[in-house]
């Protein structure tokens, strides 16, 4: 089975990870690095088998090293990574924003690189995970990558142009969705239901609806309009939601997202 690496075992790369053990891959198969002896331990602990190693060995044992750090975090790691890495290594980057060119400018000449970004869902085996491949890396890369990812959710393929919108959307996306969740469990709470059945009265909504997007054949519209019975309650709501911006404010919300995601990559262009 191929050996993956996961270079920065944060919130991501931890997703990655349990979501490859849920997706049957072998614990020993596991690998990752801590910056912190902690955290490091914690993850052992967590998952038993799976197993903290150095960059180094990393790069020796791995086929396929993840790099899940911070952008901000990225310079060290490709400077250690740097005299490790040779054309039959292949990395995968899942940092928003940076480009492959910054990867192929720091590393050795002909070291395949494949942009990747995923989400938290990936947890619960239904990431949506979007790969462009970099100048070094073949159809057969590609394959790989998407491979893996298929265990732990969707995948598509994009040009790396798209990337910033994809990290926009589908990368922050959950984020989104947990917003409005929030929010409207705290509504529940105005209106007067205790918490928990707020809760589960939101989320099973979620979930239904979500199921209905995903498995049914109708474009959200229609699935609105049938919710909104003539002269009915949630007509009243809907005015509000369009009297406060909620459509513009998303349209702006989600283009901010995208130029921080431009940002990130052009702090790192030189
Ligand atoms: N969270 C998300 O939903 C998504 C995140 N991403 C991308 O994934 C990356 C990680 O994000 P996220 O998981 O949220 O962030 P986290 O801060 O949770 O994870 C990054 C981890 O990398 C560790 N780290 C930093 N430097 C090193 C190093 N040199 N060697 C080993 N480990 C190191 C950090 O340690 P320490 O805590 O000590 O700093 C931390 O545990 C980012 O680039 C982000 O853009 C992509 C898609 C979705
Ligand atoms: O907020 C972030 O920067 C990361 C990238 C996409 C989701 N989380």
């Amino acid at each position: 089975m191929t050996v993956i690496a996961v270079l920065g075992a944060g919130k991501i790369g931890e997703a990655l990870l349990s979501g490859l053990l849920q997706g049957g891959h072998a614990p020993g198969d596991l690998l990752f690095t801590e910056r912190y002896e902690d955290r490091a331990r914690e993850l052992e602990t967590r998952y038993p088998g799976m197993q903290a190693v150095t960059v180094e060995d990393a790069a020796r044992r791995a086929d396929v090293l993840v790099v899940a750090v911070k952008p901000q975090d990225i310079e060290p790691v490709l400077a250690e990574l740097a005299p490790l890495l040779g054309s039959s290594s292949l990395v995968v980057s899942l940092c928003a924003g940076l480009p492959t060119v910054l990867y192929e400018r720091r590393l050795a000449e002909g070291v395949p690189v494949v942009r990747v970004m995923p989400n938290t869902p990936m947890l619960v085996g239904e990431a949506m995970s979007a790969v462009s491949p970099g100048r070094y890396a073949t159809a057969d890369h590609i394959a790989v990558v998407k491979e893996l990812l298929s265990h732990v959710g969707q995948v598509v393929e994009v040009p790396e142009k798209q990337q910033d919108a994809v990290t926009a959307l589908s990368g922050s996306g959950p984020a989104y969705f947990f917003y409005l969740v929030e929010a409207m469990i705290d509504a529940g709470i105005l209106l007067g239901l205790p918490r928990a059945l707020a809760g589960q009265l939101i989320i099973q909504s979620a979930v239904g609806a979500a199921k209905m997007l995903a498995e049914g054949e109708d474009h959200p519209v229609l699935l609105r309009e049938a919710v909104t019975s003539p002269a009915g309650t949630t007509i009243n709501g809907i005015r509000e939601l369009e009297k406060h911006g909620v459509r513009a404010a998303l349209l702006d919300a989600i283009e901010a997202a995208r130029d921080r995601s431009v940002e990130l990559g052009h702090e790192h262009q030189r």
